[in-house]
């Protein structure tokens, strides 16, 4: 016995030299190939530089993408820079140039619909959005559900459309009429959520959601999805992810929404057999229940469980990016009095003492192509605040290498792939000294932004001068948004119909200073001053952290 421990004790240095040589790999050589921007540690990689970065901001509510641009600007502004984030995240590497963000969305010859998507959208967002999601899905599986939902976006579809969105969007009206009327203060962030959750929600099923209604607070879909959004709050802080009880409680609601939604998706299956006799051309359901249920002769439990996946996909995807887009467009719109007046002397030229919904119905394409400035505010909201983002990973020895600028191939495999638009999108190299303001004039000329979805070349520069590949909110190549001329859509349409008629007034977060007398004070760029900021969470997607707290006014010409 004694001979045993003797052994075990004299290899014990050894099992330890060993152990420690195989963690100095694994930390230090596997990816030392990439450059460097940060010295790693052995035990924690690089997480004392994100868990510095939020001491720095002082507020742990921060999106993690602002401790990522204080990084980069640390770093020297580098194209990409890697961040060891083991044991608690992949290696991953941030990307702040267009050029090699196009080198990852792009189709090559290893990748034919763009790097492979990274397993952290299963691993975070799995409940949400299903595991056979479109979002997650690869190769033919995905290629074939792409096709399949393809003409429910196409621009023409989404023009007859326009009733539905201005029918919700009348409800949402009277909705602000009452809170403008009353002068209370409240969150803009369930009323738009709620307005587009309704909009969504009809497009993807053909059935009322009710997402806005006050007494019935939606369908069942509804109140479940909510509940499940809820358990997602606190996604931008790691260690919240161990919380057992609020796991526990996002798989009981990711079932009940499954239940919802399949009851809703039997019902869809019998009404669509029995319309099959009697549909034509102008009558055919193009919402994406039928177009996932096409051509299905016997609803079976897989068919009913791959729908249901890619029916929360479209909910989850087509709302809540949407409503951010809305509530950040009322508050830039609000702290910017020279935008605002130009957007409403566009809305002036167009409708003139008619109501906008009357017009948009009469004249549908005409009106929403003439809509060009308020198209360039659209844009550079999602310039500045994108919603969303994509993280990709090209399987381990794949042998996929990105060129830098300088000539320097580097092969990324096996590490996530995170294209960061927040830095993207304010490179001053590409955006100059006003990266950082909000300008929609910058988009005069260049509002189309159909061309994100097509496979040119990165070096293209649009009609702004600004690379094409430079404005990538909905991402680009073949996993681009397939959502976003519909974002467009609603967007347009309820700026059009809401601009002239309220004067939105932020209170808290980002609330504008007043001089003695009352008004608000002008910087030397002509916008008003902030008496603080108005930051982005992390809640799945980057939100307003106070839910765009605000008071509406009626303005004075648009009642
Ligand atoms: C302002 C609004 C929106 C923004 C900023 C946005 C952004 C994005 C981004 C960045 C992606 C790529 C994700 C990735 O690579 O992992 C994406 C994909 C997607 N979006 Fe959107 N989106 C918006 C609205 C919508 C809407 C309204 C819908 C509903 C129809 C939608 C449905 C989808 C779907 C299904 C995908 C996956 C596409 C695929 O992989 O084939 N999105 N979106």
């Amino acid at each position: 016995m004694a001979n045993t421990v003797y052994a075990v004790l004299a290899l014990l240095p050894v099992l330890s030299w060993y152990l420690y040589a195989r963690l100095k790999d694994w930390r230090f050589k596997k990816y030392s190939h990439i450059p460097e921007s940060f010295p790693n540690s052995l035990a924690l990689g690089h997480l004392k530089y994100i868990a510095e970065g939020f001491k720095q901001f002082g507020d742990s509510r921060r999106h993690p993408d602002y401790v990522f641009d204080l990084l980069w600007k640390k770093a020297g502004c580098p194209q990409l820079f890697l961040l060891d984030l083991r044991p608690v995240n992949y290696v991953t590497v941030f990307v702040a140039s267009h050029d090699i963000a196009e080198q990852i969305s792009k189709v090559t010859k290893l990748h034919p619909t763009g790097v492979t998507k990274s397993p952290t959208i299963q691993w975070s967002y799995g409940r949400l959005v299903g595991k056979r999601s479109l979002l997650s899905e690869e190769g033919e599986s995905w290629k074939s559900l792409r096709k399949r939902f393809n003409p429910g976006f196409a621009p023409q579809h989404l023009l007859t459309l326009l009733p539905k969105i201005l029918q919700k969007a009348s409800i949402f009206m009277n909705k602000l009429d009452a809170l403008t009327d009353s002068g209370i203060e409240f969150d803009m962030d369930p009323l738009c959520t709620n307005l587009t959750f309704d909009i969504i929600g009809d497009i993807v099923t053909n059935v009322d959601f009710r997402a806005q209604d006050d007494v019935s607070g939606g369908n069942d879909i509804v109140h479940s999805f909510r509940s499940l959004i809820e358990t997602y709050t606190d996604t931008g802080r790691i260690w919240l992810w161990l919380n057992v009880p609020v796991r526990l409680r996002r798989i009981y609601y990711s079932v009940k929404v499954d239940a919802a939604i399949k009851r809703c998706i039997k019902e869809k299956f019998n009404e669509i057999k029995a319309a099959q006799s009697t549909e034509t051309k102008q009558t055919k359901d193009r919402s994406v229940l039928a177009l996932a249920l096409k051509d299905t002769d016997v609803l079976t439990n897989d068919i009913s469980q791959t729908t249901a996946d890619q029916v929360k996909t479209f909910l989850f995807a087509g709302h809540d990016t949407t409503s951010i887009l809305l509530q950040r467009l009322f508050y830039a719109l609000s702290i910017h009095p020279k935008c605002l007046e130009t957007i409403r002397a566009e809305h002036n030229a167009m409708f003139g003492d008619k109501d906008p919904r009357d017009v948009l119905l009469a004249k549908p394409d005409e009106t929403i192509k003439a809509l060009t400035y308020t198209s360039a505010c659209i844009k550079e909201a999602l310039r500045l605040w994108p919603p969303a983002g994509t993280a990709r990973l090209a399987p381990p020895g794949t042998g996929f290498k990105v060129r830098l600028d300088n000539g320097e191939e580097v092969c990324l495999d096996g590490t996530v792939l995170y294209s960061c638009q927040y830095l993207i999108q304010r490179d001053p190299k590409v955006y100059g000294e006003t990266a950082d303001d909000f300008a929609p004039e910058r988009w005069i000329g260049d509002t189309d932004t159909s061309s994100t979805s097509k496979d040119e070349d990165s070096a293209e520069i649009g009609a702004s001068k600004i690379p094409i590949s430079a404005w990538r909110p909905f991402e680009r190549g073949p996993r681009h948004c397939i959502g976003q001329e519909l974002a467009n859509l609603e967007a347009r349409v309820i700026l059009a119909c809401v601009m002239r008629r309220y004067d939105f007034i932020k209170v808290g977060a980002g609330e504008v200073e007043l001089d003695e007398k009352g008004n608000p004070t002008v910087d030397e760029k002509g916008r008003y001053k902030t008496k603080s900021e108005l930051f982005n969470s992390m809640v799945v997607t980057s939100k307003p952290f106070d839910k765009t707290r605000m008071r509406i006014k009626w303005h004075k010409a648009g009642k």
